[in-house]
Formats: C-alpha cells, structure tokens, sequence
C-alpha cells in the first residue's frame, strides 16, 4: 500500500478545505464571564484537557482566565490515548511548571488520585479548609461533568449530579457547587465547556472536532474522515482494515468509503452509496474506541515546541512585573542612547 498522502488529500477538490471554523455560541461567552466572577472564591482550578490531542485541547483563553490561580491539569479519556504519551505530556508540562494527571472517568484509581491531590491542596490551605472550592474548567466535551461526577462516586458515594453527553455542549451554564467529599468538604463548580472563539490553524481543528469537541456539522465529515484515515495509516499498530472489515488498505477516503459503505449496507435505492451515512459511521467507529488508543497530536521535540510558539501567549504578567519589565525596558532604551553618544 503507498504511503498515506495525508494532509495533501485534504486538498482534493471535492472536499472542502477552506471552511473555518469559528465556533463560539453565545452561552460560552456567558460560560467565560461567569467563571471570572467565580474565580475569586476558588481555591483550584481542574483544567480538563483530551488525552488524545494533549496539545490541541490546549485552550490559550484559559491562560489569561485562570492567570496565576493555583492549578492542576487533567487529561482525561486516558483510555483513549496510548500510554506511551504519559511520560512525554508529563516532562513537556513539567518544563512550564505545570502538574498534571491522567485520568479516565471509568476507572476509580485515577479519579482517587484527582481527589486526593484537591485533598492534599486543601489541607495545606488553612484558610479556605472549611469550604474547598475546585471549578472544573476545559474545552467541550472533554469529559467535565463525568469527571464531576466520578469525583462524586468516589468522594461520597453518591450519584450523578452532572449532566453528561457525547455531543459538545451538554452544560451550557455553571452549575452550583457539587459536594464531592466531607471531610475536608470538598466542592465543585461544573462549567460550560469553553472553545477558544477562532482556531486558526484548521489541522487543530480538524483534532478537535474528530474528538467529539466541535460539532460536526460545523467541521466537515468529509475532511474529518479524510484526516481520520491519514493518522489511522501512519500508525503502524492500528490495523483498521481488519476492524472495520474491508477488503483492502487505502490512502484514498473515496475508496474507504465505497468499500465501507458495502460492508455496512450503507446504500441508497438503486444501489447508490450514503455518502454520509458512511463517514458517520467511520468517525463513531473511531470515537467508540475500535481503533485502540491514538493520539493525534504529534510529541517530537520540534512539533512541541512548534505548538507551544505558536499557539501559547504567555500568561499577563502581574502588575509588579508589568512595573518592573516596563523599567528594564526603560534602563535598556537609556543605555542604547548613551551608547549611541558613545557615553558608556
Ligand atoms: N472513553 C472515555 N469517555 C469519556 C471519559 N470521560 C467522559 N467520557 C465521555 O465523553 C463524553 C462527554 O462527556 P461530558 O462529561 O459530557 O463532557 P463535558 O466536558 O462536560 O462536555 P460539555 O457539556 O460539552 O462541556 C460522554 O459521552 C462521556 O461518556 C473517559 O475518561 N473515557
């Protein structure tokens, strides 16, 4: 089988690739200023990220919300992702101070292990101890609520108190505080999932919407799909022939797509193939998590670093800092001038 053409598919003419996606409803607006209200009363903030794009479910506006609180990121749907990811994601974030856990709202150990570092930051903090507050924050559908209440299961053996879904958009506002533990009380606050309101670059798109966290009807199955098969092709351990039970390996989405459509009597009257019908069912078969654990964001040195340069502001500086850059800057500007007088 050649080699997938990959990105340069996308370009072929029956699909569209000029779509931007700017996707940025108007409870997420809401979403953004409630959670700067309720910021003051937190005492953590859970950035919830995907463990299967690491970095494109990086959100840079939660960089300027969240600003110097005390943080933890999770990257949750763990068992979506290869393990391998771990240590790479784990030594990337170290390198900008940040901690971070796996988790997977399926399995007990990992949320025991979310709960037990809010416990530990709670117990440190003399002041708040008498009422923890964690607001959990993170791109759509990352797994918010169901991480809320797993935390729930876990912490006091109670049931669900956070709605959940597959489609992105399930919570649409903030909810009140959510007992998770007694003792130290422990309390979240669930919020809408927030995507950041331009993605300018469409391949980060096109990952987040194929985890589930644009809708698709507002990416394109069709390019999503075509994509879906480049990473399905570069990932030597995947062998999505067998699970999807097609007579050949392809590079081409057309072809995927006529043999896949027979396999699953995706056919219209007269024997026509149901385009959509059969995209759709590749992208849940992906979704669904047959095709085994894959992280669609590559984690080379370079690609990181790529990412990081070009997608991250830092955080706004403080107002002690911003005093302090602004007299350096000043002191420099001085010494140029005194230089160019040939003073110093
Ligand atoms: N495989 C897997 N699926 C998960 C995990 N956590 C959540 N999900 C699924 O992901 C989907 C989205 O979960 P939610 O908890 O509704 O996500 P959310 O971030 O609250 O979504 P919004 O309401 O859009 O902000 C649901 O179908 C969950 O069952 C996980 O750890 N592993």
């Amino acid at each position: 089988m050649a080699v997938s053409k990959g990105i340069l598919s996308l370009t072929r003419t029956h699909f569209s690739y000029e779509k931007t996606i700017n996707w940025f409803p108007g409870h997420m607006a809401k979403g953004i200023k409630q959670m700067q209200d309720q910021l003051r009363a937190v005492d953590l903030v859970v950035e919830t990220r995907d463990a299967r794009i690491p970095l494109s479910s990086i959100n840079p506006q939660f960089e300027r919300i969240i600003g110097g609180k005390s943080r933890l990121v999770v990257y949750n749907k763990a068992d979506l992702a290869p393990a391998e990811i771990q240590s790479v994601v784990r030594q990337e974030m170290a390198k900008r101070n940040q901690k971070v856990i796996f988790t997977d709202t399926f399995s007990s150990s990992s949320v025991k292990q979310l709960l037990n570092h809010a416990v530990d930051i709670a117990k440190g903090d003399l002041v708040r101890y008498p009422q923890f507050s964690v607001m959990i924050v993170g791109m759509p559908n990352v797994g918010k609520s169901s991480l809320i209440n797993a935390l729930r299961r876990i912490g006091i053996g109670r049931g669900k108190a956070a709605s959940t879904g597959a489609k992105p958009g399930v919570t649409r506002a903030m909810s009140s505080k959510i007992k998770v533990l007694e003792s130290p009380p422990v309390y979240l606050l669930d919020t809408p999932g927030v995507m950041m309101p331009f993605i300018p670059d469409p391949v980060t798109a096109i990952k987040v919407a194929l985890t589930g966290g644009i809708k698709d009807n507002i990416a394109d199955e069709a390019i999503l799909a075509d994509y879906l098969l480049f990473r399905l092709n570069r990932c030597a351990h995947i062998d999505y022939k067998e699970v999807l039970k097609i007579e050949e390996p392809t590079d081409d989405i057309n072809c995927l797509v006529s043999q896949l459509s027979k396999k699953i009597g995706a056919l219209r009257q007269g024997g026509e193939i149901d385009v959509d019908k059969t995209l759709q069912f590749f992208l849940r078969t992906y979704r669904n998590g047959a095709f085994g654990k894959l992280c669609l964001d590559d984690l080379d040195q370079a690609a990181v670093e790529r990412f990081f340069c070009a997608s991250i502001q830092e955080p706004p500086l403080s107002k002690n800092q911003d005093k302090k850059a602004k007299r350096a800057a000043q002191r420099q500007r001085s010494l140029e001038k005194a230089k160019a007088k040939n003073l110093v």
